[in-house]
């Protein structure tokens, strides 16, 4: 779906706080330099710890409304498939972070399907998901050009619901899928598949913790994505590796630590 150019970049703050600080910082920049050059801003969001602490620090941030929110749309990368509202929601948890605080129109925000939905199944919201994407796409593509997708990393280096090995680590056409016997907690989940999140302009794959740093190595090393799907998660101009000391502890050599205290 997109042909990828440049290889990651990886900054490195001291430690989880300063992370989502800094990475808030950085979205705010971003989606402002978006909107003055489109008219618009595309944010994915992620679930997880370091995730949802961007969003809170996003929603904290001194140059927030420099982002014209009534000119976002928010997607989801992936989704815990339960009743809307439970806290265990992605999209809960976004919420009560930073939608809740921003003006974001309730038509440009996207959340995934919910498991209280009549009629609802994995693979019927994963289908509805994927229609909404191609419909809100350009020029026939199946998923817009997000300029941002945010996503965290998991100690065996998945990012939104993908695991490794798993049956959605082989699909190259369909832009969302069901995930079913997730290994982490809740079972059922709805997820981008790669060749979506290869979409978007740019990937930032944020992750903080010691435990995370095996995962992060293999993911910047020569790893094929089925196994270590972070090794798969590319943007079409850039992608960034966002992470503290202690997730950066094990890169491989060859990758630039900046100036950490
Ligand atoms: O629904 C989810 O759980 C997330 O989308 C998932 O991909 C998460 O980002 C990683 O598991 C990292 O989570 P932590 O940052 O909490 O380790």
């Amino acid at each position: 779906m997109s042909r990828i150019v440049n290889p990651p970049t990886v900054v490195v703050q001291s430690d989880a706080e300063l992370l989502a600080k800094a990475t808030a910082a950085r979205l705010v920049t971003r989606l402002v330099d978006a909107q003055a050059m489109r008219g618009t801003a595309s944010l994915v969001l992620t679930g997880g710890g370091i995730g949802i602490a961007v969003l809170e620090q996003l929603a904290l941030a001194p140059a927030r409304d420099a982002i014209d929110w009534s000119r976002v749309d928010i997607w989801w990368g992936d989704e815990r498939f339960l009743p809307s509202g439970d806290p265990d929601r992605n999209e809960t948890q976004a919420r009560r972070a930073l939608l809740d605080h921003v003006p974001v129109p309730a038509e440009r925000v996207h959340p995934m399907g919910a498991s209280d939905r009549v009629d609802d199944s994995p693979e019927a919201a994963a289908r509805r998901y994927a229609d909404e994407l191609r419909e809100a796409a350009e020029y026939g593509d199946a998923v817009p050009a997000f300029d941002v997708c945010l996503l965290g990393v998991g100690e065996d280096a998945h990012v939104a619901s993908l695991f490794p090995g798993r049956p959605a680590m082989y699909e190259t056409e369909r832009t969302v899928v069901s995930v079913h016997g997730s290994p982490k907690p809740p079972p059922v989940r709805i997820s981008l598949t790669l060749p979506a999140i290869r979409a978007a302009r740019e990937v930032w794959l944020i992750a903080s913790g010691e435990a995370k740093a095996n995962a992060i190595r293999l993911a910047l090393d020569k790893a094929g994505p089925i196994q270590v799907p972070a090794a798969g998660a590319r943007g079409r101009s850039r992608t960034l590796f966002l992470l503290d000391r202690a997730a950066a502890s094990a890169l491989p050599p060859g990758f630039y630590v900046p100036g950490v205290v």
